[in-house]
């Protein structure tokens, strides 16, 4: 959240990691920053003004943040194509000069707003490209001394559940600030049911009791609380949780410990995962594309017959269309003349004589039963 330390716990990692002579590789995301207490490899601030983004778009502070990671993340690739080459196995080096190191690791630093970053379009690319090129662990900085009260614990659990849930990526909770207060009851809080049971017990009996926000509170809180508690069970199990503190660097060898940890689950677990949506997204992509194909040939094919009908010369043989046409005609058994085989006729009028004679006929015969026209013809065509 907003204030927990983020980036203060980057400068901390930075240079933990120099000091390991294993530097990293620094990206900052966050376009509102004033300054930053590193020397970042990628600033958004370097490709997008947030100030113009604000005023260009008559945005708010948040709509800024936003619109400037949009701007950014439509740089995704040569981002990545960046990274690539620096975690890539440097070529050996000229006799004499001290080999050159690969990125090991790459840290990126996110806006406070975290919900800008997590539930929009450009997150969701940012963070995706990462992890389908590289290990991608997600750290949630948690504001220790301000997380003491059951429900601001409750809260920013939820949060962080929901970021799990959307980047669907290991998890490593970094309890922060832990000069100021003991980690300790987090991790309790999660593992142990009773101890958050007697924590809620606590603040309802002094209500203005923990950090003075007053948590647990009324009952209806406190079951609000306990019932989520139990929810969340679940999703604690898969979190690490680490005490650190970005001031002193305290707990950061445990941080790091935790990612080398997660980093292995990614490989286990969430890469044939990602593979597998990768897969699947390819998969939908070229029904889709054969779809639109197969759509585009048949409308295309409907508009050739149809052209090709224009053009087509007239049939010399008409074609047979029943088998009754091909018996042989001297069995006459009734079956249908077409007008335009009688040739030995003469033609009068557009009628052959033998159709003048059945039409005399039947004028000759007012009182024939049913004698309708077509039996006359049929009749005339025996005779
Ligand atoms: N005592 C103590 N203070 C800390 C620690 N880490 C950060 N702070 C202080 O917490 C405040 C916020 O720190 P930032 O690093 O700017 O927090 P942030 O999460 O990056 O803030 P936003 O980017 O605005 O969300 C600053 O006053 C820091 O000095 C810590 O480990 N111990
Ligand atoms: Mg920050």
């Amino acid at each position: 959240m907003a204030g927990s330390g983020k980036t203060t716990f980057m400068q901390r990692i930075n240079s933990y990691l120099h000091a390991k002579h294993d530097p990293p590789y620094v990206i900052n995301l966050d376009p509102a920053v004033r300054n930053v207490p590193f020397e970042a490899n990628i600033d958004i601030r370097d490709s997008v003004n947030y100030k113009e983004v604000m005023k260009q778009y008559n945005l708010g502070p948040n709509g800024g943040i936003l619109t400037s990671l949009n701007l950014f993340a439509t740089k995704i690739d040569q981002i990545l194509a960046l990274l690539e080459k620096r975690t890539a196995a440097p070529p050996p080096a000229k006799p004499g000069e001290p080999q050159a190191k690969p990125v090991r690791n790459i840290i990126v630093d996110t806006p406070g707003q975290i919900e800008v970053f997590v539930w929009s379009a450009s997150g969701d690319i940012l963070l995706g490209s990462l992890a389908s090129s590289f290990p991608t662990v997600i750290a949630y900085i948690i504001d220790t001394p301000r997380t003491a009260s059951t429900s601001t614990f409750m809260s920013n659990m939820l949060y962080a559940c929901s970021i799990l849930y959307k980047t669907k990526l290991p998890m490593i909770l970094v309890c922060n600030k832990t000069d100021v207060k003991d980690a300790e009851f987090v991790e309790e809080w999660m593992t142990d049911f009773e101890a958050f049971q007697a924590a809620l017990r606590e603040e309802e009996e002094n209500p203005e009791g923990g950090d003075g926000l007053g948590g647990g509170g009324s009952g209806y809180m406190g079951s609000l609380l306990n019932s989520m508690s139990l929810v969340l069970e679940e999703f604690y199990s898969h979190l690490s949780v680490v005490g650190v503190s970005s001031m002193t660097g305290e707990g950061v060898d445990d941080f790091f410990a935790a990612v080398r940890e997660k980093a292995a689950e990614f490989e286990r677990d969430y890469k044939p995962e990602l593979e597998r949506r990768r897969q699947q997204r390819e998969e939908e992509k070229k029904g889709k594309q054969e779809k639109d194909l197969n759509r585009l040939l048949k409308d295309m094919n409907v508009s050739t017959a149809s052209s090709s009908k224009q053009t087509k010369p007239p049939k010399a043989e008409p074609e047979t269309i029943s088998d009754m046409e091909d018996e042989d005609d001297d069995d006459d058994d009734g079956d249908l003349v077409d007008p335009d085989e009688e040739d030995d006729d003469e033609e009068k009028d557009g009628l052959t004589q033998r159709y003048q004679q059945a039409l005399k006929d039947s004028e000759s015969n007012p009182h024939g039963d049913d004698f309708s026209f077509a039996r006359y013809m049929h009749k005339a065509n025996i005779g």
